[in-house]
Parts: structure tokens; sequence; C-alpha cells
């Protein structure tokens, strides 16, 4: 991918992009036509039918089945470190790469349980490591977006590409839900001038604490987001540009791995804040992406429920986190999987001998 020239990266966007349709109608159709025979009143089990239909749509069938789970993790660095917006340095993103790869991160624990896979990949860690991580470097992490674009168009795209084909081969090695998970210090602050300028609020509205920086560090975090629109002028209406400029390479990442399983017929659970801010940037580039995506948590940062609601999405689950990882959305494998079980292991009134509503 490195051979190619900006614009064939962006045909390749641009045809993946084409590749995404609309849920099958039909095969939800039916699914509804099947929840509402259910021994419940209709509609009583709330989200996880809205889930089981979802699955349908997407799947293209009536009778969605789960194979493989993974965690798509990527990461990445950020040259913002440098305005002290977080609470932790930077070289805290390799110590925990290679946590993850020893498998004492959170987010392993959560997996393990929830038998699913979490592969990490290398977007743009500030240097290489070595060990089970897949290598797909596309920089030595971003530049400082408070003084100029934190990478190239070109950069961009590759990240984004890079998150396609991570999606693509682990698809075809018959993973059919995922999740998002991030890792990257510092990469709160670039996700919330996204949030920012795809949701048009504030800066002040949608800038949190992150890893838990103190009130000083909080306004330096706004002051570096502020400074970083002054200084680039993003168009909020080209989600590329606002990538390019004050986004990510692991942000990047994730909107490609969602654009790459839509494509497919492949839902996605969308993590914490950090990952809904790759999620607006893929329903931006393809608003039709938007149907694959599952919310899972609604994060303590406090952008987070802009960002949602930029998607459409409303979260299944609240427990007060704010780690990232994919925590919150491997957590939410098991909703996913409870709404299949429903659809098929309920009893219908038909086959349970209960009386239907009367009036
Ligand atoms: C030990 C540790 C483990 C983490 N796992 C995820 N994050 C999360 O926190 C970081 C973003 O927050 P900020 O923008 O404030 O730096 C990212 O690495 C994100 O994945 C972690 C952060 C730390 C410190
Ligand atoms: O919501 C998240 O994903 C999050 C919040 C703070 C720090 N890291 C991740």
């Amino acid at each position: 991918m490195a051979d190619l020239t900006e614009d064939q990266l962006y045909a390749r966007l641009q045809e993946l992009i084409g590749r995404i349709s609309d849920l099958d109608e039909e095969a939800m159709t039916t699914i509804q036509g099947r929840l509402d025979s259910l021994t419940k009143p209709q509609g009583s089990l709330g989200q996880l039918e809205t889930l089981a239909k979802q699955l349908g749509g997407i799947q293209r069938t009536s009778s969605p089945k789960i194979l493989k789970k993974a965690v798509l993790l990527m990461a990445g660095d950020h040259g913002v470190v440098e305005e002290g917006v977080s609470a932790f340095p930077q070289e805290v993103t390799p110590q925990m790469a290679y946590n993850i790869m020893s498998g004492g991160a959170a987010i392993n624990v959560l997996t393990r349980q929830a038998k699913a896979d979490v592969f990490l990949t290398d977007v743009g860690i500030a240097f290489p490591l070595e060990g089970d991580i897949i290598h797909k470097r596309v920089a030595n992490g971003t530049k400082n977006m408070a003084k100029g674009p934190a990478m190239t168009r070109q950069e961009a795209l590759q990240a984004l590409l890079v998150g396609a084909e991570v999606a693509a081969e682990k698809i075809q090695a018959g993973y059919n839900l995922f999740a998002t998970g991030e890792l990257g210090i510092g990469n709160t602050t670039p996700s919330s001038a996204i949030v920012a300028l795809l949701t048009n609020s504030s800066v002040e509205d949608v800038v949190g604490r992150g890893t838990g920086i103190d009130d000083a560090g909080l306004i330096r975090k706004r002051s570096a987001i502020e400074k970083a629109i002054e200084v680039n002028q993003p168009d909020a209406t080209d989600a590329l540009d606002v990538l390019t400029k004050v986004g990510g390479l692991e942000i990047a990442a994730i909107a490609g791995s969602i654009l790459q399983a839509a494509a497919s017929h492949v839902p996605f659970v969308i993590d914490g804040f950090i990952s809904t801010a790759g999620a607006l940037i893929a329903a931006k580039l393809a608003p039709k992406s938007t149907a694959y995506m599952i919310p899972s948590h609604g994060s303590v940062e406090i952008g987070h429920c802009k960002a949602l609601a930029g998607l459409g999405l409303d979260p299944v689950l609240n427990l007060n986190m704010r780690l990232g990882e994919g925590t919150g959305a491997a957590i939410t494998f098991y909703i996913v999987e409870a709404a299949l079980h429903i659809l098929e292991e309920m009893a219908t009134f038909a086959d349970a001998g209960v009386s239907e509503k009367s009036n």
C-alpha cells in the first residue's frame, strides 16, 4: 500500500464505500414477525429485539448466527502529547501494547471471558515493537496538531485502508462479529476535536479528562484543540480533511475497519469515546455504514453522549467506564449473543399454549 499514490488510495476507499448496502428489509420483517410470536408482550425485550433484527438485516438472513468474535484493537501515538494533554506519558502506549500481547490488560480478561479474540495492530506507535502485534505502521505517530496537520492526507488514507485490510483478513478467517478497540496515549484529544467538528458542538462541551488530567491539564487540552482547529482550519463537512488535520492513525484504522465490515455484511460493536470518534468518521464517509454499528456502553468521558447522538446510537450499558481498549464493546458481545438466543430458543405462543393478548 505504501507504493500507491494518494489518488489510488482514494479510489480504493471510494470503491470500498461503494460496496456498502442498506440492510435486508425482508429478513428484518421476518424476524419482527417471529419476535412478535414469542411468549412475551410485543416489544418487551426492547433493545434485544432491535439487535436481533439488526443482525438479521446485516447478515441478510432471518436466522443470524455469530461464528467467531474479535476485538480489532488499533494502536497509535499522538504528537499533541507535547502540549501536556494526558495524565500519562507517551511510553505507556508501547508498555500497554506489551501488556496486551502478554494477556494482562483489561481487554484480555474481558475477551477471554466472552470467548472472543483480540488482534492488536500497530498503525503508528511512536517506535516499532516486537511480538504478537500486526505490523501495519503508517508513521511514527502523528504530528502535533496544535502546530499543523496531524498527518498527511496520504497517511490518513493509508491508515483507513490498514483498518480495512485487517478487518478483511479476519473476515476471511471466519470472524463475523467485531468490536472496535484502541490504544494511544493522548487519543482523547484528537477524538474530542473530531467529535466537536462532526457534531457541531463546542470544544468545551466535548473535552473530558481522559486518563484523569487535573484542572490545569483540562485547560491545556481545550486550548490545544482550539489551537489545532485555528491553525488547520479543518473543513467540518469533509471527514477526510478532519481526520487528516486533527485525527489519529488508530482512529482512521477504526473507521476503515468499520467500512470494510459493513461492505462484507459484518456487524461492529462500537466501544467508548475514541472508538465513537472513529465511527463518526466512518459514518460521514459512508452514511450507510451506521446501520452496521452496534452501540455498547455510555462512557464517562463527557463528549461521548454527543458523539453517540451524532450517530443516532443509544448505548445498551452504563457501567461508568472510561477505559477504551474495546472493554465496553467486549462486554456487549454477551448482549448481542443474548439477542440471538432469544430469537432462536424462545417458545412461541402457539408452541407453549400460552393465550395471546386479549385487547
Ligand atoms: C494504563 C493505561 C491503560 C489504558 N488503556 C486504555 N487507555 C486509554 O487512555 C488513553 C487515552 O487517554 P488520554 O487521552 O487521557 O491519554 C488511550 O491509550 C486509551 O486507549 C489507557 C490509559 C492508561 C494510562
Ligand atoms: O471512553 C473511552 O473510550 C475512553 C475514555 C477515556 C480514556 N480512554 C478511553
